[in-house]
């Protein structure tokens, strides 16, 4: 994956939404919005991988502890495209974060059991047009 590194610090409640909205690349390898406690502990690595790691057209979603990665957890929907402008919802509670398309959802267990998250970053091949908070 290449450029388009996004970090934000902010305190993001249970509940709230975390709005990404932007573009993806036409020639996309893959992106990833990762969401937790900073680059290390991630409660959530949300990672649509077009052709990259061995993956085709897979979205690959994992938590990281202390910079070791989890068990990966593959989803069967992938509902991305080449060029397309999106806008991710990312939310979670003490069970689970939730990542909202408008025709798609996909949860992931909160693992760490995070209370908040403070930390924010978008990566690869995904052109950052907004974030808000809301
Ligand atoms: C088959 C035996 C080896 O398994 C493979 O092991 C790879 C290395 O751990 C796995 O890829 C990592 O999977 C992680 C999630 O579990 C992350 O996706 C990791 O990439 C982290 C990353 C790099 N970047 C990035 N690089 N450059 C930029 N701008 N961004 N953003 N996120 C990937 O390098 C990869 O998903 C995994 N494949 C399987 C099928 O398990």
């Amino acid at each position: 994956m290449e450029k388009g590194l996004v970090v934000i610090q902010r305190d993001v409640e249970p509940g709230e939404c975390i709005k990404v909205k932007g573009k993806i690349q036409s020639d996309a390898k893959g992106f990833a919005v990762n969401v937790g406690k900073d680059s290390n502990t991630l409660m959530l690595h949300f990672n649509p991988r077009f052709d990259c790691h061995g993956d085709v057209n897979t979205i690959v979603c994992n938590s990281k502890e202390d910079g070791v990665w989890g068990e990966e957890d593959r989803k069967a929907d992938f509902p991305f495209q080449h060029g397309d402008k999106i806008e991710i919802c990312i939310s979670f509670d003490e069970a689970e974060a939730t990542v909202k398309l408008p025709e798609a959802e996909f949860k992931f267990p909160n693992r760490l059991g995070m209370e908040k998250i403070e930390y924010l970053a978008v990566e690869g091949d995904f052109k950052v047009k907004a974030i808000k908070f809301s």
